[in-house]
Formats: C-alpha cells, sequence, structure tokens
C-alpha cells in the first residue's frame, strides 16, 4: 500500500513554495508519492487565464528531478469545473484502491470547506483524508471545532502539519512582477523562469 498525496492548485505558475511545501509534507507524513494536480482553466469560480499546456509544461520542468513528485492532467482534460474536488477524490480512490490517498491543502482551504463553500462539502470531508498546513493566522483546531461540518469527522482524518516557516510566494504575486517589469527570478525554478521569459506569459 502505498501513501499518496494530492495537492491541487492552478500552479499559474508553479512556485518555490509550491514546491517545498510538497517536500516538507512528504518528508514529514512519510508519503510515497505527492501527485500535482492542476485545475483546468475553464474553473468557473477562479479566472485562470494561462494554457493548460504552459501551466502543464511548466510543473513538468519543476517536478523533474524528483521522483517523489508526478502531475496528473485528469482535472485539466474535463469539459468545465464540472467537476470538483469531492469527484476527483472519489477517482483517485476508485483508481488507486488498495492506496491510503490524502488530500493536500492549505488552512484557508480548511476554513473554506469548514463554512460549507465547497461542493459536496459535507460528503468530501466524510468519505476522505487530508494534510492541512498552516497558514499565518489561521488556528487550524479552531477552525475545526467552529465548524459542524469538520469537529463532526474529527477522528484523526486531519493531519495539521505547521511547516515551522511561514514563507509565503503566491503565483498572483509572480504574475504581478513578470506583468509590471519587476524580477520574481528565485521565487519560482529556474527552468520555469526561462519558460515563462521565452514564451513572454504573464505580460500586461
Ligand atoms: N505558503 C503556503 N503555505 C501553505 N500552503 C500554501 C501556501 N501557499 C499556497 N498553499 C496552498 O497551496 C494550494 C494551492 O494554492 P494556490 O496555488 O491557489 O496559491 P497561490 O500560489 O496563492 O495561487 P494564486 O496566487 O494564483 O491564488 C492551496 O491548498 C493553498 O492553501
Ligand atoms: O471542490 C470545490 O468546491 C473546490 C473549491 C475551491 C477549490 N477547490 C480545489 O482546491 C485546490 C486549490 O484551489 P485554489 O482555489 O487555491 O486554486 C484545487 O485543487 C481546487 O480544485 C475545490
Amino acid at each position: 500500500m502505498a501513501k499518496i498525496g494530492i495537492y491541487g492548485s492552478s500552479f499559474d505558475p508553479i512556485t518555490n513554495v509550491h514546491l517545498w511545501t510538497a517536500s516538507t509534507v512528504a518528508h514529514r507524513c512519510k508519503l510515497d508519492k505527492v501527485i500535482f494536480l492542476p485545475c483546468s482553466n475553464k474553473r468557473k469560480d477562479k479566472e485562470i487565464k494561462t494554457e493548460n499546456t504552459h501551466r502543464w509544461d511548466m510543473l513538468q520542468l519543476a517536478i523533474a528531478k524528483d521522483e517523489r513528485f508526478i502531475a496528473n492532467s485528469y482535472e485539466m482534460e474535463q469539459e468545465g469545473w464540472n467537476i470538483y474536488t469531492y469527484d476527483t477524490m472519489k477517482y483517485f480512490r476508485e483508481q488507486n484502491p488498495n492506496d491510503d490517498i490524502h488530500f493536500i491543502m492549505g488552512a484557508d482551504l480548511l476554513v473554506d470547506i469548514g463554512a460549507g463553500l465547497w461542493k459536496n462539502g459535507e460528503a468530501l470531508v466524510d468519505e476522505n483524508k487530508f494534510i492541512v498546513m498552516a497558514r499565518h493566522g489561521i488556528d487550524m483546531l479552531s477552525t475545526i471545532s467552529r465548524s459542524p461540518i469538520l469537529r463532526n469527522h474529527d477522528d484523526g482524518r486531519f493531519h495539521l502539519i505547521d511547516k515551522g516557516l511561514a514563507m509565503e510566494i503566491s503565483s498572483t504575486y509572480i504574475r504581478e512582477e513578470f506583468a509590471m517589469g519587476g524580477e520574481p527570478k528565485y521565487l519560482l525554478p529556474s527552468a520555469c523562469y526561462d519558460y515563462i521569459k521565452e514564451h513572454n506569459l504573464y505580460q500586461k
């Protein structure tokens, strides 16, 4: 039985914090694999202007040298965002019935799920396990205890991780820097930086 973490994001672009958090979680939770799962750009709740192919290619460049990391295009291949994390996790559990599968996310998403903002949120919590990474200003224990959706399933399925550093690099910041003539060079893998320059991405 393999222990697998699924890390969902738009990865627009993937940043060094995505890689560092994935690596930290893999090490601390003894994961055999982290699956990076970029969402579709047809997603309805978040505008993603960068074509799937670019986000996918940058992701491949970023994870190429780490054998714990793989990318999966399941959500990108879906028609629109008819697919939610609930469906995705169901799909991965069915594909890997002998494995121990966890959804990796920041505590900001735990707050959203607890507030009932996710599709089929209660069933999602009921049927899955989660690795939740601390985010600055969010008390994960009280987030769970304040939400009936979360606290009534708090039987060990939430593995709460405080990474030790509140390092913040957002994809938004990197996009803004490219658009405004800034220099985000060391905030993302150098191969991704070069790819963005070569393809003229994130220009105004
Ligand atoms: N510094 C961080 N610490 C812990 N989790 C993080 C951190 N940054 C992002 N995450 C988590 O990674 C996942 C994907 O986040 P996402 O890619 O949307 O962040 P982002 O880089 O801020 O992107 P954008 O700026 O485009 O919204 C989420 O679960 C989020 O909580
Ligand atoms: O299923 C949902 O309702 C849902 C709502 C918001 C976000 N998600 C998932 O959460 C992950 C991170 O999302 P985001 O908004 O931080 O890019 C990504 O895998 C999304 O598909 C899922």
